[in-house]
């Protein structure tokens, strides 16, 4: 239990944090200067007993709304070994000296109570009263496991959250190693990455890595509201295994036939889509949800426009693609991966192909992410990600890589038609719909993320819209349509 002596902090909190999130990953204003708040906050244990441990929740008020965030932080009263580089600043207490903070997801302390926490061994505390839980903020347990934790370390690379990778066993001294998802940017709702997960899990399915549990609660917003969401998601780790972007990767640098592990990835795409339809029913798309769908590419086009106005030559064939979906065969609505790409998925030895980040796009709202949704945008968010692969050896100066990408699109395709009995091919319409609407979202996130690969959707979009109007909807392998438009041509 911790102490907590209500002092002064020169600087505070919030001003140390403020000058040290703009060069984080996470952080999605990118470009602008931050402007933060302290606006809630929450404690935990130090195993050891030596550090304080709390989490901070921030909100941002650079941009139009504020943007909350999660920060756990660490306070040491001398530095920490070997952290120079995770040492958000220091502080002056006014009761107990010069203070070293540092960003805790580095830290022992913090990342040994987060496991103790989100596996049932611990409690939160309240950030503001000493020896007292926060009843607000709990964990819930999947699979009940006590890890015994040797080591931690966070996973590097271009991510939207921050990983931590556990060496642990089990109780018996067995490997069970763990990773253990922070959110960093909070949002009012349940996060989908655990729903449906989770999810899957419960229904036996595993095609995801199994679940130990997950951290959520509430917090005050900063405007005298409060919100819920989750915090943390614990899962089993697969050590040593590569994800499909870097394995496809490979195969389209070396030109390699890549259409067997495309058509068992198709094929484990839609096991999934029937374990969530099942798990998590499914519901009718009533024209007034097609047209909401359809607004929204609508609107995704008009942002993308704003972003890259070379977008702005195709309007008319976007339009006229849009206008034609709006008159499809619409498959019914469930829930769906989300943003589903070659780099959320990773190919396991003994088990295939595994998914991973149900999240859904980080660029679009949680309440448009915990909505039902079409499958189809998965299986456009895939065929895009094959074109990406293709895409990232041309941009390398390798050749053209088109049959390569033509061919591993297909196999999906058949992969997910033999174990789903339903053909993406048969819906070619909303198929190149969807495909247009992520290729839009693509260019937003690359004009802010990696503007060098703005291309490789902008070419997309021309391909699609040059299909558009010589009236071939539909790949010339999507051979098969049963889109209400392209049955009557008239
Ligand atoms: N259970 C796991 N086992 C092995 N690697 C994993 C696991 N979960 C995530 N990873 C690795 O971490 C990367 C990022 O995970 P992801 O869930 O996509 O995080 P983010 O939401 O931050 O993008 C994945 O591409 C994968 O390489
Ligand atoms: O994995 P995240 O949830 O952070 O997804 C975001 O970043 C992805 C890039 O890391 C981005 O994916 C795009 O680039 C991939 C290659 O790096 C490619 O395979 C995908 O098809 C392409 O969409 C994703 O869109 C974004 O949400």
């Amino acid at each position: 239990m911790a102490e907590i002596l209500h002092a002064d902090l020169e600087p505070t909190r919030a001003q140390l944090v403020e000058s040290w999130i703009a060069h984080q990953r996470w952080y999605a204003a990118k470009g602008s200067q931050p402007r933060l708040r302290l606006v809630d906050s929450w404690r935990l244990d130090d195993p050891e007993g030596r550090s304080g441990v709390e989490t901070l929740i921030v909100a941002d008020g650079s941009g139009s709304t504020p943007v909350h965030y999660q920060v756990p932080v660490t306070y040491r009263d001398a530095p920490l070994e070997g952290h120079e580089d995770h040492l958000i600043g220091t502080t002056e207490h006014s009761v107990l000296g010069t203070r070293w903070v540092y960003d805790g997801v580095h830290d022992p302390a913090y990342t040994g109570a987060l496991m103790l926490f989100v596996t049932g061994a611990a409690e939160a505390q309240s950030g503001s009263v000493s020896d007292t839980p926060d009843p607000r903020v709990t964990s819930s347990q999947v699979r009940p496991m006590r890890p015994v934790v040797r080591s931690a370390r966070v996973l590097s690379g271009e991510q939207s959250n921050t990983s931590i990778i556990y060496d642990a066993t089990d109780e018996d001294g067995s490997p069970a190693p763990v990773i253990i998802k922070v959110f960093r940017m909070l949002a009012d709702g349940e996060n989908p990455d655990v729903v449906l997960q989770s999810a899957l899990v419960r229904a036996g399915s595993d095609r995801v890595p199994a679940v130990l549990g997950s951290i959520a609660g509430e917090w005050t917003t900063g405007d005298a509201r409060t919100a819920y969401g989750h915090f943390a998601f614990a899962q089993e780790f697969l050590p040593g295994v590569e994800d499909a972007w870097r394995v496809a990767l490979r195969a389209a640098e070396d030109g390699e036939d890549f259409t067997e592990p495309a058509r068992e990835l198709g094929a484990a795409t839609a096991e999934v889509h029937a374990t969530l339809a099942e798990a998590l029913g499914t519901s009718e798309t009533t024209p007034e949800v097609a047209r909401d769908l359809v607004s929204g590419m609508r609107a995704r086009y008009a942002a993308a426009a704003a972003e890259a106005p070379a977008l702005h030559q195709h309007e008319d064939a976007v339009m006229a693609l849009l206008d034609a979906s709006l008159d499809a065969n619409w498959p019914a609505l469930q829930r769906i991966h989300g943003d589903y790409h070659l780099g959320q998925v990773l190919r396991s030895p003994e088990r295939g192909w595994i998914l991973l980040d149900f999240e859904g796009e980080p660029l679009r709202p949680l309440s448009e992410r915990t909505e039902p949704d079409q499958w189809l945008r998965d299986i456009a968010g895939m065929l895009r990600s094959f074109d990406y692969a293709g895409g990232a050896v041309e941009h390398a100066g390798s050749g053209s890589a088109r049959d390569w990408v033509t061919a591993a699109q297909q196999a999906f395709l058949d992969g997910y038609t033999a174990t789903k009995g339903d053909d993406p091919r048969d819906h070619g319409t909303l198929l190149d719909a969807f495909e247009l609407d992520k290729a839009m979202y693509e260019v937003v996130y690359e004009v802010r993320n990696r503007p060098s690969w703005v291309d490789i959707p902008l070419a997309a979009v021309e391909r699609l819209a040059a299909r558009t109007h010589d009236g071939a909807t539909g790949t010339p392998a999507r051979t098969r349509h049963t889109d209400k438009t392209e049955e009557d041509p008239t």
